[in-house]
């Protein structure tokens, strides 16, 4: 039976990454027979740019027909007034609550041949794999109130509202618990409860269904401590589940321990596990239009996409082992690059994978 995978590209270096995760997604999916079909869809400001809004009614209606998405990254100077590509009642982050896609997978794990690029020493993360679990339609993104308002006394005040309902902490506790007992069995949940009453009961509830997997040592850590941890020790984590603005920050940090936030993928699925799937990092304004781009986290997305959303476990483990095989052959793109490797540009980074797919058949 054929899928439907959208892809979205989006702006800056969204169309240059994905330009090479369609290739070799295509070429997976011709070679293996996996009976993929393709379409296309404008988000962020090319959106605005085409239909003046950053998502369209027929993109979101393509969106949630389809099997799976593949989203490049949006958002760029500009379209910057308050991020309107990005914005909840409007482009990606309706995407997300429209969808949702509650339960954000952000997978940091160091290739070894990475060890040089990373911001740690190689010994604190040598064998680095750590699992965020990021909370990813809730919290202080969605709450309402929200907005910039006038007080009496003629000042500005701009506000949000940091909420979350039990059953939202129930469910993306649920995917943070299984996910831990496919893993390490251990789960640490990152908070401010000795401030914010919202995330003490995030923690009571934590505890709470931690009685229904017994088998996984629950810990808790309060958010300031675990930055401070994961720069200090990020092999003592083996999941961590926190809530959307928190679980957005550590796994930017996150990511500089893998070398860059060029090789983070993410799965943000729902219920049922269909899902968006992404690159961590966003349209890079700084470096889009240069060819440069690591376009390795879109791929990798693309191999969380085939093994969560589309059911093809052994292709993912395929292009994985493909991206291994040309980091051995030592390619590089800018971002990774370390002395006695080999720096190529987007392009060449993804021939090199589509080379290694075509030589190991
Ligand atoms: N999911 C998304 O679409 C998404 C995610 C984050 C940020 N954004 C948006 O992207 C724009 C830029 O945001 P930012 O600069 O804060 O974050 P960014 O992730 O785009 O860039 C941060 C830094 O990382 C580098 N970088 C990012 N991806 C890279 C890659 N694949 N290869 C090499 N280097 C890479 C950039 O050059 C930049 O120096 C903003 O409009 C922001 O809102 C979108
Ligand atoms: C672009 C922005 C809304 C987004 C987020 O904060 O979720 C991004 O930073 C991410 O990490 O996916
Ligand atoms: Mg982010």
């Amino acid at each position: 039976m054929s899928k439907n995978v959208l892809i979205m590209a989006g702006d800056g270096i969204g169309p240059e990454i994905m330009e090479q995760a369609e290739n070799v997604l295509r070429f997976v999916n011709e070679q293996e027979s996996l009976g993929l079909e393709f379409d296309h869809a404008l988000v962020g400001g090319a959106s605005i740019d085409a239909a003046g809004v950053p998502l369209t009614e027929d993109a979101l209606k393509l969106a949630k027909a389809s099997d799976a998405i593949l989203f490049g990254a949006i958002g760029g100077p500009k379209w910057e007034s308050l991020e309107i590509a990005i914005r909840p009642e409007k482009g990606l982050l309706r995407l997300r609550s429209e969808m949702e896609l509650f339960g954000n997978l952000r997978p940091a794990m160091l290739y070894p041949q990475l060890a040089e690029a990373s911001s740690l020493k190689p010994e604190l993360v040598s064998g680095l794999d750590i699992l965020i679990v990021r909370e990813l339609t809730g919290g202080i993104y969605f709450g309402q109130p929200r907005g910039i308002r006038t007080l009496e006394n003629g000042e500005r005040q701009g506000y949000n509202t940091y909420v979350y309902s039990e059953s939202e902490i129930i469910r993306i506790g649920r995917v943070a618990f299984e996910a831990a007992m496919k893993r390490g069995k251990k789960l640490c949940s990152v908070d401010k409860a000795n401030v914010l009453e919202v995330t003490e009961l995030w923690r009571e509830i934590m505890t709470d269904l931690n009685k229904e997997y017994p088998e996984v040592k629950l810990s808790h850590m309060y958010v300031d401590n675990a930055a401070m941890q994961l720069i200090r020790a990020p092999k003592q984590f083996d999941v961590i589940v926190t809530g959307n603005m928190f679980g957005d920050i550590l796994s930017d940090a996150a990511a500089m321990l893998t070398g860059s936030i060029g090789m983070l993928p993410s799965a943000s699925l729902d219920k049922n596990n269909k899902g968006m799937y992404e690159p961590c990092h966003g349209s890079a304004p700084d470096i889009a239009g240069q060819g440069i781009a690591n376009p390795l986290a879109t791929i990798l997305s693309a191999a969380m996409m085939l093994r969560y959303s589309l059911g093809h476990g052994a292709t993912a483990d395929r292009l994985e082992a493909a991206v291994s095989k040309v980091l051995d052959q030592g390619y590089r793109t800018a971002d990774i690059y370390s002395e006695g490797t080999q720096k190529v540009s987007t392009s060449q980074m993804g021939e090199a994978v589509l080379n290694v797919l075509k030589s190991s058949n």
